[in-house]
């Protein structure tokens, strides 16, 4: 793979962005200060950019680079950690294992990082965990490790489902503790959901989907119970609390990072 170099922003070259595409950019990552461009081989770049300030950059292995940089993430009791990194949990943490791959679920955006952290603060113990939007399965498998009674994990996107499971395995998670299941709230056609109600939530999901799903997380939390809500832009907080305010949530709390947002509450008043 080649890489080239150009000085500049995407807002400052925007022009330039869909002349790499169509030149054959298979990537395109800005980083400081300059854009770099990816292409599966040496290009004839197209003469409106190729007499910008280019520079090719030495060949590399880039799949070596990405698997060395993809750093282990702490987040509470849990250290998130690619399979090639188990070994380096931070010291007194448990390593959760991910496999990097198509489902959003790694540790590294803030919203998992905080969800994880924010299970980590509870007493998981014998609890039964709802995850809605489980991804790669972190959070489900994170509640599992964290000594939940079982956990499940849901997704409106069945290629997530097969990896989840992947993932439950090799951090040796078995069905009865964590289940992986294709669909979501407000279907009624999972009958785990139709079950015993559970006695936490938590949904990394966007801020206007925690707004319709409100009433949903409601439903299927034992009074009292905990929910975490996160993939919340902070400038959306004021839609979450509404929705959490009209569903008859209490103690809500709010930590952030950067751009984005986590909710907690407990459902109603505590039994
Ligand atoms: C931001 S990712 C979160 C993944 C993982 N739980 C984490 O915290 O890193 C959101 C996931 O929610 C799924 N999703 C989106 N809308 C959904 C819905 N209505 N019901 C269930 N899952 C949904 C997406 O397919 C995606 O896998």
């Amino acid at each position: 793979m080649l890489v080239y170099r150009l000085p500049g922003t995407f807002d400052t070259r925007e022009a330039h962005l869909d002349l790499l595409w169509e030149a054959g950019a298979t990537g395109l990552e800005e980083r400081a200060g300059h854009i770099r461009a990816y292409f599966g081989a040496r290009t004839a770049l197209p003469p409106e950019i190729a007499d910008g300030d280019w520079t090719e950059e030495a060949e590399q292995d880039w799949q070596a680079e990405f698997r060395r940089t993809l750093r282990p993430v702490r987040a509470g009791r849990l250290t998130i950690v690619a399979p090639w990194h188990a070994g380096e949990a931070e010291e007194g943490t448990r390593p959760l294992i991910i496999e990097p791959g198509m489902a959003f679920g790694t540790g590294h955006h803030a919203t998992t990082r905080m969800a994880t952290e924010a299970l980590s603060e509870l007493d998981l113990a014998g609890v039964r965990v709802l995850d809605v939007g489980t991804g790669s399965g972190v959070l489900a498998i994170a509640a599992a490790l964290l000594g939940a009674g079982f956990a499940l994990g849901v997704d409106i996107d069945p290629i997530t489902i097969p990896i989840a499971r992947e993932n439950a395995e090799i951090n040796g998670v078995a069905p009865a503790q964590a289940r992986f299941e294709e669909g979501t709230l407000g279907l009624g056609d999972l009958p785990e959901l139709e079950e015993a109600p559970f006695g936490v939530v938590v949904a990394n999901l966007y801020a206007e989907l925690h707004d319709l799903l409100a009433g949903e997380y409601a439903a299927h939390l034992v009074p009292g119970g905990p929910l975490v809500l996160t993939g919340i832009l902070t400038g959306k907080l004021d839609l979450v609390r509404a929705a959490l305010d009209r569903e008859g949530f209490t103690g809500v709390t709010v930590r952030e990072d950067g751009d984005w947002a986590l909710v907690t509450a407990r459902r109603g008043e505590e039994p």
